[in-house]
């Protein structure tokens, strides 16, 4: 496969924030809000691997199968899923991203950083399981995604508790980290989010 010309999106230059925190920990939720407010595109590296399984394209085949497992998928796919999805984004103009659900491993988070651009913060999204649990499978009545069920609930917390803790370890240690409570309402969780990201993203 030809490497992927990221010079566009270099120049940009365009700040990045990566949205961390369990299934079910509101980051979708909050990504709209921030996205309504601020005019940046929400990327879910989620949204971006079911799209690909929903256009029937080999490589979307091969992901069904890692999906349902409630397993990660391997760090070049998501990658490059990544960036075709800014570099169309930045094309239209894009002011900023939110990636949200990656890095879901440090490598992951190092590799973006390297290929593409640090990133300006991290925004972890902190949760108890038993609250999550609770919110997914309300979330299921609706949602109509294969893996809102109890079953594969309990995988993905525990891929996220093994894998996904460690990122936050990483980004703590370099200062990068912004850790939210979201145990509380909708509007009181961005309201904390606003001020980390008026902070990060003043001129001054
Ligand atoms: N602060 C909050 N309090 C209660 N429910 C919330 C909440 N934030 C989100 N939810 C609900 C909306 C969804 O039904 C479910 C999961 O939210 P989500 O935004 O889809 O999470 P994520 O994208 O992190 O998986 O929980
Ligand atoms: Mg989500």
């Amino acid at each position: 496969m030809a490497p992927i010309d990221l010079t566009p999106l270099k120049t940009a230059n365009v700040p990045i924030f990566f949205i961390v925190g369990g299934p079910g920990s509101g980051k979708g939720t909050q990504c709209d809000k921030i996205v309504a407010k601020y005019g940046f595109t929400h990327l879910s590296s989620g949204d971006l691997l079911r799209d690909e399984v929903a256009s029937g394209s080999a490589r979307g085949k091969e992901l069904t199968a890692i999906m349902e497992a409630g397993a990660l998928v391997p760090l070049e796919v998501v990658l490059t899923l990544v960036k075709e999805a800014m570099l169309k984004a930045v094309a239209k103009g894009s002011k900023g991203f939110l990636i949200d659900g990656y890095p879901r491993e440090v490598s992951q988070g190092v590799q973006f950083e390297n290929e593409i651009q640090p990133a300006k913060l991290v925004l972890f999204f902190d949760v108890a399981e038993d609250t999550l649990i609770k919110r997914l499978l309300h979330r299921a009545q609706t949602s109509g995604r294969a893996d809102d069920n109890i079953d594969t609930i309990k995988k993905r917390l525990h891929t996220f508790t093994t894998a996904t803790k460690p990122v936050v370890d990483h980004y703590e240690q370099q200062g990068k980290l912004v850790k939210i409570n979201a145990e509380g309402s909708v509007d009181d969780i961005f309201a904390v989010v606003t001020t980390n990201l008026d902070k990060a993203t003043s001129k001054i």
